[in-house]
């Protein structure tokens, strides 16, 4: 794989702005691998994102969520699709910025909305008033996600664009280290 052995990236951002689709097709165009952090999660605890929330809580998933980003993928060579929760917990966002270049995909509430509607894989948004609790939670996490990633806007923009867009952020990351 051509780019094994090269810093990770990291996708951070808020549910449904697009990690996880962009992050395989970014990891496609930069011969890189990619890994889900939720779907690494899964792997590990041998149940479902919803299930680990209803059987075990909140809490437990963050810990798998940590003990995934410590040492649960590789140091170098990959894409890494993270949770949206993920940079939030104390002490992560220094660790992700430690251990790559960190880019955050934003999108507006009603772009977020659109793109989550009906997924059960993000119970957070399980709820009577799911567009009330983007806002909320936005508003909470927004401060850390920008001291976190070098920010990339998708409202509007289709996945082909934010990667090429990703690429050239990299590129100069690289060039910069
Ligand atoms: N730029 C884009 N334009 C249009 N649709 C998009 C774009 N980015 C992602 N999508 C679509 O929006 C949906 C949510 O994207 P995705 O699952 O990648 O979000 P995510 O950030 O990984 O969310 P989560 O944090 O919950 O895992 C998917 O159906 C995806 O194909
Ligand atoms: O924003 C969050 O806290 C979450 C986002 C999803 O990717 C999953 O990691 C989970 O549903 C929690
Ligand atoms: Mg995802």
């Amino acid at each position: 794989m051509q780019g094994k052995g090269q810093p990770n990236i990291y996708l951070i951002g808020f549910m449904g702005v697009g990690k996880s689709a962009v992050g395989r097709n970014l990891a496609r165009a930069m011969r890189m691998q990619f890994i889900d952090s939720d779907w690494a999660i899964e792997q590990v605890a041998g149940k479902s994102i919803s299930k680990i929330f209803k059987e075990d809580g909140e809490a437990r998933f963050r810990e798998l969520e940590r003990e995934f980003v410590e040492t649960g993928h590789p140091e170098t060579g990959v894409v890494v699709a993270c949770g949206g929760g993920l940079p939030v917990q104390p002490g992560m966002s220094d660790l992700l910025k430690q251990k790559g270049v960190v880019v955050c995909l934003f999108a507006r509430p009603e772009t977020i909305m659109a793109r989550t509607i009906g997924n059960p894989k993000r119970p957070l948004l399980n709820v009577e008033n799911p567009e009330e609790r983007i806002t909320e939670l936005m508003a909470e996490r927004e401060p850390i996600y920008m001291k976190t990633g070098i920010g990339v806007t998708t409202d509007g923009r289709g996945i082909a664009e934010v990667v090429s867009n990703i690429t050239r952020i990299y590129r100069r990351e690289l060039r910069l280290r």
